[in-house]
Formats: C-alpha cells, sequence, structure tokens
C-alpha cells in the first residue's frame, strides 16, 4: 500500500516510523511518504492560510497549494479527517486497507478552502471522516489513528492474523474481558471457566459477555447486530 500524507507539521508523524508500522514501512508491505504542504507554496512567507470570505474567526487553508500538492501526489483515495466528516468506523478501516493508494490531507486553523474537497472529487474518491464529536488542532492526530487502524489489517503486519477476527467491531460487538496470569491477584481470580480447558464451554463465555458488555455500553451495536447472529440463547441475554 503506497500513503502519501500531506501537512504543514511533518514532524508529528514520526510515531509512524516506531513498532508495527515502522517494521510494515521497513519490510515493504507500507510505502508511506509524508509532505511539507509549504513545498508547493510560492511566496517569500510560504503563506498556507488567509482570512476567511464572508468574515468569521481565525484563517482558512489557501486552495493553490493544495490544489499543486494533490496534483503531485495524486490520483488515490483522498482521506480528510475533519469535525465534518462521516464517523471512522472499523468497516472504513477494512474498506480503506484492501486499496493500493491512500492520501491524507492535514486540515489546520479552521479548515481547507472547500473548491479543494470539490476538485479533488472530481478527480478521484473523497472521505472526509471524523473520528469523534470534537475538535483538534489539526488533521494530524486523526491521520496517526486512522494510519494505526488500517496498517495492523493489511496481510503479514500482525504476526497473529487470528486476533483480527474476534477483536472489538470486528464481528459487530465488542469484545470480552482478558485475562493472564496469575490465577489470582488482589483477591481477584480469573473466571475458572477460562482455565477449564474446555474450549466450547469457554467459547460461549466468551461470546455471552461480548452479548453482555456489548448491551451495557453499546446499545447501538446491538441495535444494528444481525438478528440471524443471535442464537436462541442469545436473545434471553
Ligand atoms: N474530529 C476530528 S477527526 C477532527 C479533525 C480535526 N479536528 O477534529
Amino acid at each position: 500500500m503506497r500513503v502519501d500524507v500531506i501537512t504543514i507539521f511533518p514532524d508529528y508523524f514520526g510515531p509512524l516510523s516506531l513498532s508495527l508500522i515502522g517494521k510494515a514501512r521497513g519490510s515493504g508491505l507500507l510505502d508511506l511518504e509524508v509532505h511539507d504542504l509549504r513545498t508547493w507554496t510560492s511566496d517569500v512567507h510560504r503563506t498556507v492560510d488567509d482570512t476567511p470570505y464572508g468574515g468569521g474567526p481565525g484563517m482558512v487553508m489557501r486552495p493553490e497549494p493544495w490544489g499543486q500538492a494533490l496534483d503531485a501526489v495524486g490520483p488515490g483515495t483522498l482521506i480528510v479527517p475533519s469535525p465534518v466528516g462521516k464517523p471512522f468506523t472499523q468497516a472504513d478501516a477494512q474498506a480503506l486497507a484492501s486499496l493500493d493508494h491512500l492520501i491524507f490531507a492535514c486540515g489546520r486553523y479552521e479548515g481547507i478552502d472547500q473548491r479543494v474537497i470539490d476538485d479533488a472529487a472530481a478527480r478521484m474518491p473523497v472521505l472526509e471522516v471524523s473520528l469523534g464529536d470534537y475538535v483538534l488542532f489539526g488533521g494530524e492526530v486523526a491521520v496517526i489513528v486512522i494510519m494505526e487502524a488500517i496498517t495492523r489489517l493489511l496481510p503479514g503486519v500482525l504476526g497473529n492474523a487470528d486476533s483480527l477476527t474476534e477483536e472489538s467491531h470486528a464481528a459487530g460487538l465488542l469484545e470480552a474481558p482478558v485475562y493472564t496470569k496469575p490465577a489470582s491477584w488482589r483477591d481477584r481470580d480469573v473466571p475458572d471457566v477460562l482455565r477449564s480447558g474446555d474450549h466450547g464451554r469457554i467459547a460461549r463465555w466468551r461470546r455471552d459477555q461480548s452479548l453482555l458488555r456489548t448491551a451495557a455500553r453499546r446499545p447501538d451495536m446491538m441495535a444494528a447486530y444481525p438478528p440471524s447472529s443471535l442464537d436462541k440463547a442469545d436473545r434471553k441475554t
């Protein structure tokens, strides 16, 4: 997978050289390049923003540098993290992980001139996505989060691909609680079923815990959970 990130703060992306993402880049599974938007400015001050038409607080990112930057690195699928975006989900991560070329545009200030998005959409798929109902200083941190969610799904990145099948959101439910040694810690014991060696009982316990946890914390996910996936016994949960 090829990924281009365009930002006015390239140094924000140091974390993408660490851990499993760093290994994915080193092994060639992920070809990632971070670009400074100011590369595509032409004035001595390397200006990337200006005052908003119609007045109002703050500054807006100018279209010219963005247009030239996207011309240079595109086409691909353009992803713009933004408070006005569609909620980003695991399903989105899974869809994006199957693509060959992603481009991330990191907005700052009050945002990017809308014409940049509109112009790009005439040449490539554009997704404006939000990580949550809050506002960040810019898109950079959101790109790091989205890149983690996508990269871990790339074949060969995780040592054990099995961990992708039962994790939260992969199957539409929250994951069951997990435990490791010691069997007793501060008078709190690991559930006996997990030490029983009865894999059928363990699987049923984990599923029950997933359903209980999802029902308690994410009724929206339970409502969306396909009825066909629920056994008759599950309906009593
Ligand atoms: N909520 C998101 S993704 C965001 C990006 C920039 N500010 O907020």
